[in-house]
């Protein structure tokens, strides 16, 4: 178990959250309120749906990425308002500052509330409104990354991606990239080349998530294909060692969810994820929650905490992966010159007490 000090430095290192899809931040108890005052119903012939703690229960049994998929598209389906999608993201922001994130680029899934009959301005509006109040509550800083649900036909995708309320929000800069999420295998990255042609010809960042469940092959084309400037998740990079050297000399930042990973059966254990070995190829990489609503509650400090149960990284080698985020992010030169000024105070103040 981590030490008291190494704890307390963990939480003070001033995070990038890159990896975190809104929708995972529901937690059972908020989903079965929303779901009472929206009058939302769930499968009647799925014990699960019976009550908070049943379906937490169920969550600690998922067999894979399509099983844990199934749970989360059910449960969205209690976010109707604009009021529900701002306490969704609240709720994360707060524990995103009890955990010490500095700043978040976090997920939405469009689709899954527009075929449901919820307008895009009414998701957006929320998330906004919660955006707000993390800046001036938390001084958290923060960016919305629309994805892209790869099980749904690419038509759909480049719909919804034309819409006039998402091109706006593009526009805007409410929202400033793209990402490709969703059941991966069987869904390779180059069925969504139109949208990300179209998505890098409107200057807009780009991610995918590869090499979760899905191949190495599934990250070099997400890479050479989509052009995208960052990989989310990427653990199966080690079956590639070409690619591996590729992405560490490109500088690709790999936003790996170490719970996820284990809970959704894509790695046995914590200490099989290969951090040491993308340590010492100079991968960058972050650490993240991914959903932590359905992860065992496990938001980013606990996935730094596991992490370092596991592997007993020294403070040179978390300063190594707090500047991999901080420079791999997709906020203002500005505000990474105050997170990098923020580490170093951490580090500074910490050294002597970790030097042991
Ligand atoms: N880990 C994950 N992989 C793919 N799609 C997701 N949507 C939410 N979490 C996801
Ligand atoms: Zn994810």
């Amino acid at each position: 178990m981590c030490t008291e000090d190494f704890t307390a430095f963990l939480q003070a290192l001033p995070k990038c959250e890159h990896h975190m899809h809104l929708e995972g931040a529901l937690t059972p108890e908020v989903l079965f309120q929303l779901a009472a005052k929206n009058h939302t119903t769930f499968p009647s012939d799925d014990p699960a749906f019976t009550s908070p703690a049943t379906l937490k229960e169920r969550y600690n049994h998922f067999t894979s990425l399509d099983d844990f998929l199934h749970y989360y598209y059910i449960g969205m389906e209690a976010l109707v308002t604009s009021s529900d999608f701002e306490a969704l993201a609240c709720d994360y922001f707060q524990h995103a500052a009890a955990d010490g994130v500095a700043h978040a680029e976090v997920f939405f899934d469009p689709q899954a509330h527009l075929s449901r009959g919820i307008t895009y301005d009414t998701v957006l509006s929320g998330f906004m409104a919660a955006r707000h109040r993390a800046k001036t509550e938390f001084g958290i800083t923060s960016e919305l990354i629309c994805c892209f649900l790869r099980h749904l036909p690419a038509s759909n995708s480049l719909q919804t991606f034309a819409l006039p309320s998402v091109q706006a929000s593009f526009h805007n800069k409410q929202v400033i990239g793209i990402g490709l999420d969703s059941s991966e295998l069987d869904f390779p990255p180059e069925l969504f080349k139109d949208i990300y042609t179209d998505a890098e010809k409107l200057g807009l960042k780009r991610t995918a998530h590869a090499g979760e469940e899905g191949p190495a092959s599934y990250i070099q084309t997400a890479l050479s294909t989509l052009r995208t400037q960052r990989i989310d998740h990427g653990i199966r990079l080690i079956e590639d060692p070409s690619l591996l050297h590729q992405i560490a000399t490109a500088k690709i930042l790999l936003t790996v969810c170490p719970y996820s990973n284990v809970l959704l059966r894509c790695a046995t254990s914590i200490a099989s994820l290969p951090i040491r070995h993308f340590l010492s190829a100079g991968v960058q990489f972050s650490i993240n929650s991914d959903d932590p609503a359905y992860f065992g509650g496990h938001y980013i400090l606990d996935n730094y905490l596991a992490v370092q149960d596991a592997f007993h990284l020294s403070l040179d080698e978390w300063a190594t992966i707090c500047r991999a985020g901080i420079s791999g992010s997709w906020c203002c030169e500005a505000r990474k010159v105050v997170l990098l000024d923020r580490l170093e105070a951490v580090l500074e103040k910490w050294r002597p007490k970790l030097a042991v």
